[in-house]
């Protein structure tokens, strides 16, 4: 097959950032995806319905000409977050989600929770009014080991919140362990996990091997190449609670390429030609529809994009930048490391 014509594609997972940066990358979104679930943490952090009504503006002001996106906004959940600030918001139709971080677990997480019980009061209200909390699973206490976070996070931190709110809805987004993709295929309704891009694709060697490769660093770090398996036999299976969240997380590479480089990869340039290859390796293009396209909204209650596009494989591997230049500096974009023979059609 070298044609596969699917509905318009959404990234339930994507950081935007704001200003320069923010008009540097989001072309390269909208140019591929109908919607997407706008990460909240700015410095400051999207923290109320008028924090997201704004940055909603800035996103749209920021769009190129011509674009067809619609961002679908998020509030970062702090100790403080008012539930009937968040009720509000939903209610609008302002707000898709809302963003758990243990606070320090990634970038610009600081404002993040500390103590469940205070977050108890929006929870137990999200869970009533049907609103969907995305969590970043990592805990972050200093005596777990960084490759154990995610699996920790689940038995200390997720089970208890779910049998204490089983009505609550959760995304447990950026899956990178076998545990995680055991952990929701196992729950029985009201769990689904998103998968990044760059997790399909790398592991922990990737990271580490001949050198340090800063490029391929993020949080949660790559696992060992058993999960990433695991990972890949999930979004390919066509199992419906699996969707894709790219994590595309810009930062400029001064900030990557130094002593301390932060966490995150750049992939939404090449996304959609990294996931076809993927699963075109695992004899599964027919399934890409529902994990980039079918399985993300059902799961959020919208209906899936009208549109189509097709991607084609072409003979010669295509094209695509190495960098995205913005104005806030060069971002380099995610190298799977092996040529890429499938685009989009424009
Ligand atoms: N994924 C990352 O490595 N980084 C994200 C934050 C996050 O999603 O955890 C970022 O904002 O840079
Ligand atoms: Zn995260
Ligand atoms: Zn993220």
């Amino acid at each position: 097959m070298n044609r596969l014509t699917i509905r318009r594609p959404d990234d339930w997972h994507l950081h935007l950032r704001d200003g320069a940066m923010m008009e540097g990358v989001i072309g390269d979104t909208a140019r591929d995806f109908a919607r997407a679930i706008i990460m909240p943490n700015l410095v400051p952090p999207v923290v109320t319905a008028a924090d997201a009504a704004a940055y909603r503006e800035r996103i749209m002001a920021a769009l190129p000409q011509g674009a067809v996106f619609t961002p679908l906004m998020t509030l970062y959940l702090t100790e403080t977050t008012d539930p009937d600030d968040v009720a509000r918001a939903h209610e609008s139709g302002l707000v898709t989600a809302v963003k758990l971080y243990p606070a320090g677990a990634t970038t610009n997480s600081a404002s993040g929770v500390r103590n469940f019980d205070n977050a108890m009061p929006v929870l137990e209200k999200m869970a009533e009014i049907g609103l969907n909390l995305c969590v970043h699973g990592e805990v972050t206490s200093a005596d777990v080991d960084i490759f154990d976070r995610e699996a920790v996070f689940i038995d200390t931190v997720l089970d208890p919140l779910r049998k204490r709110l089983p009505e609550l809805k959760i995304t447990m987004e950026h899956v990178t362990t076998k545990d995680g993709i055991d952990y929701i295929a196992a729950a029985e309704g009201n769990l689904a996990g998103s998968i990044t891009t760059h997790h399909l694709i790398i592991n922990r060697n990737d990271i580490l091997v001949g050198g340090i490769r800063p490029h391929y660093y993020c949080l949660p770090v790559a696992k060992r190449e058993a999960h990433r398996k695991a990972l890949v036999a999930a979004a390919t299976s066509g199992d419906a609670r699996f969707f894709l969240g790219t994590d595309s997380a810009p930062h400029v590479d001064p900030a990557k390429e130094c002593g301390c480089g932060c966490a995150g990869i750049y992939t939404a340039p090449n996304t959609m030609s990294c996931l076809a290859h993927v699963f075109e390796n695992e004899d599964a293009l027919d399934r890409l529809e529902a994990f980039a396209s079918l399985n993300g909204p059902a799961w959020y209650g919208l209906s899936p994009n009208e549109e189509r596009v097709t991607l084609v494989k072409r003979d010669e591997a295509v094209d695509y930048p190495k960098k995205r230049e913005t104005g806030a500096g060069p971002v380099t974009v995610f190298d799977p490391k092996f040529p890429l023979f499938w685009e989009v059609e424009r």
